[in-house]
């Protein structure tokens, strides 16, 4: 918008339709800071006035054909209010229809600017004064709200203009325009009525009646935004209702609104307070001579939204609200605002609060935790206990230089510094917290009862022990034995003809079974050595002799075979001497028995000697406790599950009781004594078969009652998390443990996977392939169990290229499939022997034939002479041996070897020939161009023979 073009009377070349000229224009000119000026087009429109029918006023014809071009504003012109001011606009017209136009313009706006100042001014002193009172309401809120309201009412004149604008349309353009303000409301309602407040626009249709044709047609205008009035109304005419009498400030009335005020006592009042300030607003933000009425509305709109704005700011912002901070809002006494909403809404906000802040940050506080740490445990397991991020433990970690994984296992000091740093409290466990307490305690006097022994037979193999055992029981165990040798611990109750009860265990006297026999002595009170009298002592007699000391176990001896031709029982007793082992015929304190398994002799005897030393032993226990025990052999039995023969160490065990195991637990389904027959209890010192485990134990594993079944299982599966921490742990490094590991690298791997019928020959199998191993072989066994050989036992032997060694054990028919499809051998065995000599061969062959060397003949170089094309020839006299063609040789300087290769030709006096002996001169060339031949170097030649290897 430009000055020139300001200067163009477009609003007056868009003059509205009617009879005679309603508008007048002209042009002020407006000042504002650096230096700005703007010139803006002023008209002056008689206000129209709507008349009830039959009212007298002349000026009605005049009227309708002003209100034409300003359809706009007419639904704001509601017909009440604006009758009642009507004849206040009287006497100002006349004072002012003296002045020209021009002048009465300048005269208006300045007396409006003026006043608009003084209204201003008066608005800060009362707002101070509001203030001050503010402070003494916050210290009496309630005695002092009634005052405030009145001291809020008293601005009340001022705002009223703003919630009756209508009159003060009529009442200021009337002395300007015509006689007649009815038409002038129009544009000049339009910014009142566009004011942040638009219902009473919108309630404008409902008076649309009474101007009849004229107003119905602006119906649309009743938003508050300009621009979909601004079609219907065209003419870009900026209105100036002004009243020099009041001009109060427009600003405030938005803020008045919503408590309207009756109407206003005086009508002149109210109407003077709108008029001005509508047109100085109208004349600084929309001086375009272009723009629209209803343009001119809209600045008015935006300036008196300013006021408004920190009303709608309080009603966000709790803080400026609570604050005390005096608003325009407040200034104006708009303290019934406030009330309504420090009761409801401040409850919102305080639930809310509540809500929002204490719930979560409640339920979020950290909890100092009492985290029990064990001797190991891993991360993830930790930070379980400790309720925290595993991920936070793992950077802790980090941070502590210690990369680790949430599956590692870290031990109770690094446990606890990550505890103390997460501010929880440490609690040290050992195992033994965890785990069952091992009642060593002995059971009270009074409540032990006599038991029968438990004697566990020993010897070298086929010295005759299950014979022995098989005469004592009165059963022919033998016969059913593969092999003819015993696989596993036997145990067995004799009843003698006293009715005392003697338990045997019978062990395998093969070294494979050393651990086994091992834990047959852990349990025993007797150990019966059996010694063949025409065999001697052997190795496995020698070793069971030392397991027995280290059980410390007394120990009777009994020689065998006596009955066999060249049994020497005395050479027996003699060898035992150096063994250590003084019997009583020697003067010692071990009792000694000759006997005959096969002839029964001595049986008696040695029974006698059984019972002097339980006697001795005075072996008692308490049957009246939860029973514990020993597994002596444990097997995965296809009908019946998991199989365990129990040895109870004392108390009575039942069927129903509930257990653990080493790492299993159950609950006992049935007990079979060593007879098959199944029976309600076991006391103590008896062998039975328990059923009802939840997996297979290992031999030796201790078995205790518990009070219930999940005490059972947190046991067992602690016992279980600790087998796996030991498997997994990881290794120190170390110098040694590299290199072996590299010495381990280069040896061939021989994998295998072991499949058996009972846990003991497992474990005897894993430990004889072991012992297989080399440096350059090495046996390794994948995976071992007990059970039949299944589609998994195949899928990893396959995987690996391994056999599956099934000792006693077949695959099933889903497992026989999968091998024949991936080519995985089966090897069976129910001989140990067999099985360990045959992987001994299969390793062997894995290594393939064994070189060997044989030196056959040695030289000293004398001389060195050129050979043309054959490089150098050196002559010979050989010292050992003999040398011949095509023989392999070496040349050594200083004993270190400079060349290998073969003998291209020997020739002695210019003749090739085939060989020459020693003491005798010759001349040789090698199958390479060899050069580098001095004087003084050794000639050796040899063989390389291939010879089977063996392990
Ligand atoms: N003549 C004679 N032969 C016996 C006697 N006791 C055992 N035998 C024989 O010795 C062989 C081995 O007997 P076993 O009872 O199997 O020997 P073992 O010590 O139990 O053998 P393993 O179970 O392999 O440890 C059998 O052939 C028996 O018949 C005996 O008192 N006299």
């Amino acid at each position: 918008m430009s000055d020139t073009d300001n200067e163009k009377p477009k609003l007056g070349m868009r003059a509205p339709l009617g009879v005679k000229r309603t508008v007048e224009t002209g042009q002020v000119k407006q000042s504002f800071s650096h230096g700005r000026s703007n010139t803006v087009i002023v008209e002056t429109k008689r206000a129209r006035v709507l008349r009830r029918p039959g009212e007298p006023d002349v000026q009605v014809a005049d009227a309708a054909p002003v209100a034409a071009p300003a359809p706009a504003a007419a639904p704001a012109a509601p017909a009440p209010q604006a009758r009642a001011p009507q004849p206040a606009p009287a006497p100002v017209r006349q004072q002012q229809s003296n002045l020209s136009p021009q002048e009465r313009q300048a005269k208006l706006l300045r007396e409006a600017e003026e006043q608009r100042m003084n209204t201003l001014e008066e608005g800060r002193r009362r707002q101070e004064a509001e203030r001050a009172k503010a402070i003494e309401d916050e210290r009496n809120r309630v005695a002092d709200r009634a005052r405030a309201e009145a001291e809020a009412k008293a601005p009340k004149p001022v705002e009223a203009p703003a919630p009756a604008p209508a009159p003060v349309v009529e009442a200021a353009p009337a002395p300007v325009a015509a006689p007649t303000p009815a038409p002038a409301p129009a544009p000049v309602e339009a910014p009142v009525a566009a004011a942040p407040v638009p219902a009473p626009v919108a309630a404008a249709p409902a008076p649309a009646p009474k101007p009849a044709p004229v107003v119905a047609a602006p119906a649309p205008a009743p938003k508050p935004a300009p621009a979909p009035v601004a079609p219907p109304a065209p003419p870009p005419i900026i209105e100036l209702t002004r009243d020099p009498a009041f001009p109060a400030p427009r600003r405030f009335s938005p803020v008045a609104r919503p408590e309207r005020p009756p109407p206003p006592p005086k009508p002149v009042a109210a109407p003077a307070a709108a008029a001005p300030t509508t047109a100085a607003n109208a004349g600084t933000t929309a001086p375009r001579p272009g723009a629209t009425g209803v343009n001119a509305p809209a600045g008015g709109i935006r300036r008196d939204a300013v006021p408004a704005r920190p009303q709608q700011r309080d009603r966000k912002g709790d803080d400026r609200r609570t604050s005390g901070k005096l608003t325009v809002n407040r200034a104006l006494g708009d303290g019934d605002g406030a009330r309504a909403r420090s009761l409801a809404a401040l409850k919102r906000a305080r639930e809310k609060e509540r809500r929002g802040t204490g719930g979560p940050r409640e339920a979020q506080a950290k909890q100092i935790r009492d985290v029990v740490v064990p001797e190991a445990i891993t991360v993830q397991e930790l930070a379980n206990r400790m309720a925290e991020k595993g991920a936070d433990l793992v950077k802790a970690l980090f941070k502590m230089g210690m990369p680790v994984t949430m599956t590692q296992t870290i031990d109770q000091d690094t446990a606890e510094l990550l505890v103390t740093e997460f501010g929880h409290n440490l609690t040290r466990v050992s195992d033994v917290d965890q785990d069952l307490a091992n009642d060593t305690i002995d059971d009270a006097e009074e409540t032990l009862k006599p038991r029968a022994p438990v004697v566990t037979i020993m010897g070298h193999v086929d010295h005759g022990k299950t014979s022995l055992l098989d005469a004592l029981r009165g059963t022919d165990v033998v016969r059913g034995e593969a092999g003819g040798i015993t696989q596993h611990i036997g145990a067995y109750q004799v009843t003698l003809k006293d009715k005392s009860k003697i338990t045997f265990l019978d062990t395998p006297g093969h070294e494979a079974f050393t651990q086994m026999r091992a834990r047959g002595a852990d349990v025993t009170d007797i150990v019966i050595l059996v010694v063949a009298a025409d065999d001697g002592l052997m190795p496995q007699t020698v070793e069971a002799i030392a397991h027995t000391k280290a059980a410390g176990v007394p120990m009777i001896v009994a020689i065998n075979k006596i009955d066999k031709e060249g049994a020497n029982a005395q050479k027996v007793r003699e060898r035992l001497l150096s063994e250590e082992i003084v019997v009583e015929d020697m003067g010692g304190d071990v009792q000694d028995v000759e006997v005959s398994a096969t002839k029964k002799i001595g049986l008696d005897a040695l029974i006698e000697k059984i019972q002097l030393q339980a006697e001795l032993l005075e072996l008692r226990a308490n049957p009246d406790r939860a029973a514990e025990g020993t597994v002596i052999e444990a097997k995965l039995d296809k009908g019946r599950g998991p199989v365990a023969t129990i040895l109870v160490n004392r108390g009575t065990l039942r069927v129903g009781d509930i257990f653990v195991v080493g790492g299993e637990s159950g609950k006992v389904r049935a007990l079979v004594d060593d007879k098959g027959k199944q029976i309600k209890e076991a006391g103590p010192a008896r062998p039975v078969e328990v059923l009802g485990l939840s997996g297979v134990p290992q031999a030796g594993d201790p078995f205790q009652v518990v009070e219930n079944e999940a005490r059972a299982r947190e046991v067992a599966e602690y016992r279980r998390s600790v087998k796996t921490d030991k498997r997994t742990a990881s290794v120190p490094a170390s110098l040694e443990s590299m290199f072996s590991a590299l010495k381990e690298k280069q040896a061939i791997e021989y994998p295998l996977v072991v499949k058996a019928d009972t846990q003991g020959t497992v474990e005897a199998i894993v430990g004889a392939i072991n012992k297989i191993s080399t440096d350059l072989i090495k046996a390794r066994v994948l995976s071992s169990g007990v059970g039949g050989i299944t589609e998994s036992d195949v899928t990893l032997a396959a995987a690996s290229g391994a056999p599956i060694i099934g000792f006693n054990v077949r695959p099933n028919a889903k497992a026989r499939e999968i091998a024949e499809r991936q080519k995985v051998a089966f090897k069976y065995y129910d001989v140990i022997y067999d099985l360990i000599d045959e992987i001994r061969a299969g390793m062997a062959g894995e290594l393939g034939p064994e070189a060997f060397e044989t030196v056959v003949g040695r030289a000293d170089i004398r001389e060195v002479f050129s050979a043309g094309k054959h490089g150098k020839a050196a002559g010979l006299l050989v010292t050992e041996g003999n040398i011949r063609k095509a023989l392999k040789a070496r040349i050594t300087r200083n004993d270190v070897i400079i060349y290998q290769g073969e003998i291209a030709s020997l020739r002695r006096f210019k003749d090739d020939v085939a060989e020459v002996r020693a003491g005798l001169e010759c001349g040789v060339t090698f199958t390479s161009n060899f050069v580098d031949i001095k004087a003084g170097d050794v000639l050796e030649t040899f063989e390389v023979e291939m010879r089977e290897r063996t392990l």
